[in-house]
């Protein structure tokens, strides 16, 4: 349309202009319908003409049914045959009398599984009221009541004359089905009930049951209970909170369940809470005298059977319960029925020895390099593990795969062979370049980690001259990087995100090395996509080929990662989990106990459960994981205080004691670590014999892991959570591991004596630093990070438990970013 169009035409001009302003206030497209609509207007025209249509059939068809009562009618006033009694007319394709046009109908809506066909308006919405010994349907008697002048047809009669497996009455008068029906009393009917009702598609409403329920309403009067699709024989699709109900009605309610009754006319209401057997049939028979008093509808639409539309039970919609039952709960309760059956079956498989994390494939029967079979042989590997065996030839297919197994497995060897084919086959391939190719890039998320895998690797290459590995980590010189890079070239570069940006934004020759890349492997992938690496890891994969084989390696998935996981892997990969979904994720093996203790109390049983363990396992190796470096000190010194073998690990070290404690760990036996979050992923010591974790962990994952330090390569291990009465609504997070709570040991109370006087040694700059960093951690855990003056209230406990008189100052700044500036019981630094 030209501008000067507009112009001389106004009302054109406006026209332009609503549709602009329409369609940006909208928010939708263009309009693209017919007729100056958008597309929700044309969306309720089209329903609405749907609608139309489908009653004017329904009128037609009711028209139709009323037209050959009224010649039967007719015909029989003047004395005439019974047109429609002529076999004639009734075999052939005219008109049907009216009792076969009502067994026509019948069969049509009334067989089994016909259920489905009945449309909302189909029957009366609630059940006829009860009749007089005279009255009959039709008949308004004095009463207000309907009688008949006419017998009816009896429509059951009808029915069962040509249908063995159809609907009864039971003796309230509602429908039942047959085959569930004894001739007891309804009650003690479904106290009866056998294990026939467990077939979902037999499971009716009763007679007046209305129809399904909105959506809408019933998720509105959802609350946050387990609930459970209702096993219902012949009677009302009824939800119940389960701790009322009566489990020997029959009723094959487990758990809890939602109460779902007829609370108006047209829509049943729902409601939760408890309500046995009497009260729902009182419900009923409320309902029903609702129903009355306000007139409401008893004859179905004209698609139905009228008044002898006697339809009890409409199948309760399974598809509409599936909706309106909360299914992640449902979900979660499988898995945790899975969970259970598969740690039957594991404990089984223990006793018939069959935990070993091994498989039955060799190394030397899977493809790779015989060079590096021989190493593997060197190192003691000679068959594959389970997670190696699911994962190696689709790794070496060149597939990309998120990969989820237990911890302990094997998983570094699972991406390291692939790893190291990839590089053997690309260096076949390549000419001589000006730049060394980096052909597999190994991201992870600490130091530690990256140094044992560029180990493992390294074993692994010990037969491949001029194939190597190198680490960029940080807490190391960014020069010393460079040099190493460059006198030394690698083919496989393992790092961890913060370092390897810093070589590529500092747009060293390495960016341009990494155009060669052909591998890109994530170690822990979880935590790598988590919010503290995401970033980095999204820039460095911008910065890479899009043309190579992405591996994602984890033994915990959550559902975000694997939504998450497609900023690195393409749309085709495969997702190989060898726990198996509803598994335990934690290693069958590893004995995991809770403890319930106040703050002040903690310092005490730590070292109680230490002395303990060291009485009972003279091999002993543990680890204490603390919730936050400064944390890790201050037990760490106390511990030490106390006379133990103990040494720390945490970010706050310089790298090089970070390594030796690391490497001291690996190789020693009888001694204790206490670390921070910086050992939990990962890291294999062998043989770690306890892993106790004091404070919730940051999430699920995280206790999954730390608890993975122990009971490596299937065997034995122990785990223990030590957590405060209020952090002990981190077990529903857990709840399907099988956690053991335990009660509190004895403790001696001159050890009480002892730890204060330990206490009291330790400089009052180590606790303070401690008590900042505990405030910090759980400030930053939503659960109690969001109310900050019980949580400022809970610092000043555990302030307390470690032998602060009074909580230490923050800076005014920090106090602001966390936002506890005006919280009582902070203190500000002037
Ligand atoms: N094929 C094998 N045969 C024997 N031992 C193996 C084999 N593969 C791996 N291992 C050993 O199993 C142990 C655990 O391996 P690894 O560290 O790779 O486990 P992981 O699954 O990566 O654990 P995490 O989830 O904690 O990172 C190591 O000691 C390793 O040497």
């Amino acid at each position: 349309m030209s501008p000067s169009i507009l112009l001389e035409r106004p009302r054109a001009l406006t026209k332009l202009l609503c549709n602009l302003i329409f369609t940006r206030d909208m928010g939708g497209g263009p309009r693209t319908f017919p007729g100056g609509v958008n597309k929700w207007q044309w969306k309720r025209m089209h329903e609405k003409r749907a609608r139309e249509k489908e009653r004017r059939l329904l009128e037609q068809e009711k028209q139709l049914y009323q037209a050959r009562i009224r010649s039967q009618v007719r015909a029989k006033l003047a004395g005439k045959p019974d047109p429609y009694s002529n076999p004639d007319l009734s075999m052939g394709h005219g008109p049907m009398s009216p009792t076969d046009h009502i067994k026509a109908l019948a069969s049509r809506f009334m067989k089994e599984g016909a259920e489905d066909l009945w449309n909302e308006d189909d029957g009366p919405l609630k059940s006829p009221p009860p009749r007089g010994p005279n009255e009959r349907p039709g008949f308004v008697g004095p009463n207000g009541r309907r009688g008949s002048i006419r017998s009816p047809m009896d429509l059951r009669k009808l029915i069962s004359e040509g249908r063995e497996n159809v609907n009864f009455t039971n003796p309230s008068g509602n429908y039942i089905n047959k085959r569930n029906y004894s001739g007891q009393s309804w009650r003690s009917f479904r106290r009866n009930e056998s294990s026939e009702s467990e077939d979902d598609d037999e499971d009716y409403g009763p007679l007046n049951e209305s129809p399904k329920p909105s959506a809408r309403k019933l998720a509105g009067n959802r609350r946050d209970v387990n609930w459970k699709i209702p096993k219902i024989s012949g009677q009302r699709p009824r939800f119940s909170k389960d701790e009322n109900s009566d489990s020997g009605s029959g009723s094959d309610f487990e758990g809890e369940s939602v109460k779902y009754f007829a609370g108006n006319s047209r829509w049943p209401r729902l409601s939760v809470g408890g309500g046995g057997e009497e009260e729902n049939e009182g419900m009923r028979d409320r309902d029903r005298d609702r129903g009355r008093e306000r007139g409401v509808r008893k004859v179905g639409s004209s698609a139905s059977l009228g008044k002898y539309d006697v339809k009890i039970k409409k199948r309760v919609p399974l598809q509409s319960l599936e909706e309106e039952v909360d299914f992640p709960l449902q979900v979660e309760l499988i898995r945790r029925q899975l969970s259970k059956k598969s740690l039957m079956d594991e404990n089984g498989g223990e006793k018939r020895g069959e935990e070993s994390i091994l498989s039955q494939k060799r190394f030397d029967e899977c493809g790779i390099s015989p060079l590096t079979v021989k190493a593997l042989s060197a190192a003691g590997y000679v068959q594959m593990t389970r997670v190696q065996e699911a994962t190696l030839s689709a790794c070496l297919e060149g597939k990309d795969a998120l990969v989820k197994a237990k911890t302990g497995t094997g998983k570094s060897a699972a991406f390291l062979l692939p790893a190291i084919e990839t590089v053997l086959k690309a260096s076949s391939n390549s000419t001589i370049q000006r730049v060394p190719p980096i052909y597999v890039l190994i991201l992870c998320p600490t130091r530690e980690l990256a140094s044992q895998l560029a180990a493992e690797a390294n074993a692994m290459l010990k037969y491949h001259d001029g194939v190597c590995v190198q680490t960029l980590v940080g807490g190391t010189r960014f020069k010393d990087d460079q040099k190493r890079l460059e006198s030394d070239p690698c083919q496989i570069i393992v790092a961890t995100p913060g370092r390897l940006l810093d070589h590529i934004e500092n747009k060293s020759s390495l960016s341009l090395r990494l155009m060669g890349l052909k591998m890109l492997v994530l170690d822990e992938a979880d935590h790598l996509l988590d919010l503290g690496f995401r970033k980095d890891v999204e820039k460095i994969v911008d910065c890479l080929p899009r043309q190579r084989q992405s591996l994602l390696f984890s033994a915990t998935v959550p559902k975000e990662v694997r939504r998450i996981s497609q900023l690195v892997l393409k749309r085709e990969h495969a997702f190989i989990d060898t726990v198996g979904l509803g598994c335990v994720e934690t290693p069958a093996k590893i004995r995991q106990s809770c403890l319930i203790a106040s703050h002040e109390l903690h310092f005490q049983i730590v070292h109680h459960l230490l002395k303990e363990h060291i009485s009972q396992t003279p091999d002993y190796k543990v680890i204490v994981f603390c919730t936050t470096g400064m944390v890790t000190s201050l037990m760490c010194l106390l511990l030490r205080e106390m006379k133990m073998n103990v040494r720390e690990l945490h970010s706050r070290k310089p790298q090089l004691y970070r390594t030796r404690i690391s490497d001291e760990f690996r190789e020693s036996k009888r001694l204790i670590l206490v670390s921070s979050d910086v050992s939990a992923r990962g890291m294999n010591y062998p043989d770690v014999t306890l892993v106790t974790q004091i404070g919730i962990p940051s999430d699920r994952e995280q206790y999954i892991h730390r608890l993975g330090r122990t009971g490596r390569e299937g065997k034995e291990g122990e785990g223990i959570l030590l957590l405060a009465p209020w952090e002990e609504y981190f077990l529903v997070e857990i709840r399907d591991l099988p956690l053991e709570k335990v009660p509190l040991p004895h403790l001696d109370p001159n050890i009480k004596l002892k730890m204060e006087d330990s206490l009291a040694k330790i400089d009052t700059s180590v606790k303070e630093s401690a008590y900042h960093a505990w405030l910090g951690y759980y400030n930053s855990i939503r659960e109690i990070g969001r109310d900050k003056t019980t949580l400022v209230k809970l610092a000043n406990q555990f302030c307390q438990s470690i032998g602060l008189q009074k909580p230490p100052a923050l800076f005014r700044k920090t106090a602001i970013k966390m936002g506890l500036k005006d919280i009582p019981g902070i203190r500000i630094r002037k």
